[in-house]
């Protein structure tokens, strides 16, 4: 008989808390992980590295079909890396300018294409947690559990600013809500693959939750569910 791995999808909006969650989950289940997102900004910051346009499609699916990357599981006191063309850029690709161009290349129907199968490789034995903007409505449509995490964009603006004051100059509260309201604008409001929660999902909103709060909602449907042996 052949098993399939189970998935846990989490979606939702950018600074909901979908990255935080997922990667605790799947360290407490054992699981692997799949960052969608990480995907989509690696091709906004290849192309850039190798003077793509960002509005290229056709260069931009052979880059996205040939990118070199390697994403290196967490361990204790560590999280995951991820290595571009043999250089570590876990962090150079976390800016807001590189997540809105991420944004920018996610809108592209062949672009999505070519990454879909690389997403779904991800989907290995003990399980996977992946987390992104689609992961329960396209790339894993027959997840156990699906969640849909979010928060007031006033909120995941508080969020994001308490994330990068100190780390990056000049942030400020008001650029950051512009910001977050232009990616979820361009999210939502895309042809293909729109972030939207999937039918089936469960709608979790964590405005007013610790992430402490979100994991102990999501471990109790993971029991309900009877997903993680
Ligand atoms: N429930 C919560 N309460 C307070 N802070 C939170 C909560 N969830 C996440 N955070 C914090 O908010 C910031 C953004 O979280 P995270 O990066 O996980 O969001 P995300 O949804 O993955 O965003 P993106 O899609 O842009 O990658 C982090 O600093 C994280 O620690
Ligand atoms: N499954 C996904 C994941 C991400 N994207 C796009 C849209 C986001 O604005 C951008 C960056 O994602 P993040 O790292 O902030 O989660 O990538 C998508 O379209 N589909």
């Amino acid at each position: 008989m052949i098993s399939i791995a189970p998935v846990i999808t989490i979606d939702g909006p950018s600074g909901s808390g979908k990255g935080t969650v997922a990667g605790i989950l799947a360290k407490r289940l054992g699981w692997n992980l799949l960052d969608s997102g990480a995907l989509y900004r690696l091709l906004a910051f290849a192309a850039h590295n190798h003077g793509v346009d960002l509005t290229n499609e056709e260069l931009l699916k052979k880059l996205a079909a040939h990118l070199d990357v390697q994403f290196i599981a967490a361990t204790d006191g560590q999280l995951q890396r991820i290595i571009l063309e043999g250089d570590e850029v876990s962090d150079v690709i976390r800016t807001e300018s590189v997540g809105s161009g991420a944004s920018q290349v996610a809108a592209l129907p062949a672009v999505r294409e070519a990454l879909l199968q690389r997403q779904r490789a991800f989907q290995e034995a003990p399980g996977l947690v992946a987390d992104g903007r689609d992961m329960g409505t396209v790339v894993f449509p027959d997840a156990p559990l699906k969640i849909f995490l979010t928060a007031s964009a006033e909120e995941r603006a508080r969020r994001r600013y308490l994330q990068l004051k100190g780390k990056v100059d000049g942030v400020s509260l008001s650029s950051l809500l512009d910001e977050i309201r232009a990616r979820d604008e361009r999210d939502t409001q895309r042809a293909v693959a729109p972030l939207k929660p999937a039918a089936d999902a469960i709608q979790l909103d964590s405005t007013e939750l610790s992430i402490d709060q979100v994991l102990e909602r999501i471990m109790s449907e993971i029991a309900i569910r009877d997903i993680a042996g």
